[in-house]
């Protein structure tokens, strides 16, 4: 297995360009699913989880083509082939349960594995099904399996969620589009990611409005066409890489980054001392001298602070001055890079759903392991930061969300190699 070798100490200087985002881009590869004509995305990211996505959707009978170097990508799913989402692909991504919406639509019918949990949490899906039910879908369960079926197509209704969650939220959106009626989903994810997907949806001819706020209304039609859309930035590889010179030292330049996609976290990093400039082609971030200060962190769904910064955060806020808490509030189990950082001299102390972290005067490179892909990310930011050499292992975490990331941290100046693995 590869592993990544990072030596610390260096300043960052320069640009690094902000790929697609691969949230959004799962979510709006499953929307394909809802017409027969050709749905073409561009600015698609070259990742992992694309790939495993992909995988899925063709063994659905959706054809894909590839071209830019998977940077645009032609979904048709003129046919619908299959209607079952196999466990072994479900379980390596979540977001493949998004089929789920898409499939009942247009086909009438799913069978979509239930994705089990993961290394962050338990991941429920109770809401996803509720809403379907909502919609008029019939649910079973049967072995690991969720089978649903609205022979005579979905209905639109009135679906309230108990708490905001992104991916029912974005399961109701695109059944809804092809529901017979009106659908109002209340208590919607505001995520950027949503409202993406609701352009897409629309450019397709969906009836769509209040994707941002927290009422979506749909108006269900027949049919949807192709369309044309260009993958919205990443998000959550933009606060990373905002990290990153806070966390070394230096100015770097994220090209096609936009500050009101992270504004929650753009606030708390200037808070700490960290300066950033909105430019032409993106955001500057810069961090020149001193030490960050500290700055306590609560996450929570969108316009909050994002749960997929929190571990990069955590290493910021290791060598920050003063003592920070950390507030986990989406995911139950989502500190594990904490005992790897205490392993590079951290001082963190974990309490449930809350991290204090007492700010050190260096971290020193250690070997460390991740079971997550925010976390595997937080331990580069640290052993960029960190004297001597961190050796990060099971690179494939860091595969599934961040396009070229050696290669886009070599080019402002950072140490960086993958070791092939034997
Ligand atoms: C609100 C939020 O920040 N969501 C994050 C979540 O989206 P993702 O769509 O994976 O998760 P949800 O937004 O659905 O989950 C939010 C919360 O609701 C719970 N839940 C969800 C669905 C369900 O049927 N039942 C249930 O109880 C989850 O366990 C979790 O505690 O992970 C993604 C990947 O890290 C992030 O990009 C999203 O920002
Ligand atoms: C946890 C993440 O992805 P997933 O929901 O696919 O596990 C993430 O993007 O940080």
């Amino acid at each position: 297995m590869d592993s990544i070798v990072v030596t610390g100490g260096n300043e960052l200087h320069g640009e690094i360009p902000i790929s697609g985002a691969k949230n959004t881009c799962l979510k709006l590869m499953t929307a394909a699913i809802l017409s027969d004509q050709p749905v073409t995305l561009t600015n698609v990211p070259a990742l992992s989880d694309i790939r495993t996505l992909t995988e899925l959707l063709q063994s659905l009978g959706v054809e894909i083509a590839q071209l830019q170097n998977g940077h645009v990508m032609v979904l048709s799913a003129e046919q619908i082939a299959s209607r079952r989402a196999e466990y072994e692909i479900v379980r390596k991504l979540r977001a493949s349960f998004n089929v789920l919406g898409p499939l009942l639509a247009r086909e009438g019918e799913a069978e979509v594995s239930l994705p089990g949990g993961c290394a962050i949490g338990a991941r429920a899906v109770d809401l996803h099904l509720k809403a379907m039910e909502t919609l008029g879908a019939e649910i079973e369960l049967r072995e690991g399996y969720v089978h649903a079926s609205a022979p005579n197509g979905l209905k639109g209704a009135i679906i309230e969620f108990p708490l905001v969650s992104v991916g029912a939220t974005e399961n109701a959106m695109t059944a809804a589009t092809l529901a017979k009626g009106t659908t109002v989903i209340r208590n919607a994810a505001r995520e950027p990611d949503t409202v993406d997907l609701a352009r897409c949806l629309s450019a397709m001819g969906a009836k769509i409005e209040g994707a941002g706020t927290s009422e979506i209304v749909i108006e269900g039609v027949d049919a949807l066409h192709g369309c044309t859309h260009r993958v919205i930035a990443d998000r959550i590889e933009m606060g990373t890489f905002m990290i990153a010179p806070a966390i070394c030292g230096g100015e770097v330049e994220l090209i096609g980054g936009r500050r009101d996609l992270v504004e929650a976290f753009a606030q708390k990093l200037e808070q700490a001392g960290v300066e950033i400039i909105e430019t032409d082609r993106g955001l500057k971030v810069s961090r020149r001298n001193g030490k960050v200060r500290s700055v306590d962190v609560r996450t929570e769904p969108f316009p909050g602070f994002p749960t997929d910064l929190q571990a990069q955060m955590m290493a910021l806020m290791c060598l920050a001055d003063g003592t920070s808490v950390l507030e986990e509030t989406i995911f139950e189990n989502r500190f594990m890079h904490a005992p790897e950082l205490i392993r590079m001299g951290a001082k963190i102390d974990v309490h449930g759903g809350t991290a204090t972290v007492q700010g050190v005067e260096t971290l020193k490179g250690a070997p460390v392991m991740a079971t997550d892909l925010r976390a595997s990310v937080s331990l580069i930011l640290a052993g960029l930061a960190a004297e001597g050499e961190t050796q990060v292992n099971r690179v494939y975490h860091l595969d599934r969300g961040y396009e070229r990331l050696e290669e886009k941290l070599r080019a402002v100046g950072a140490t960086i190699e993958r070791m092939p693995g034997s």
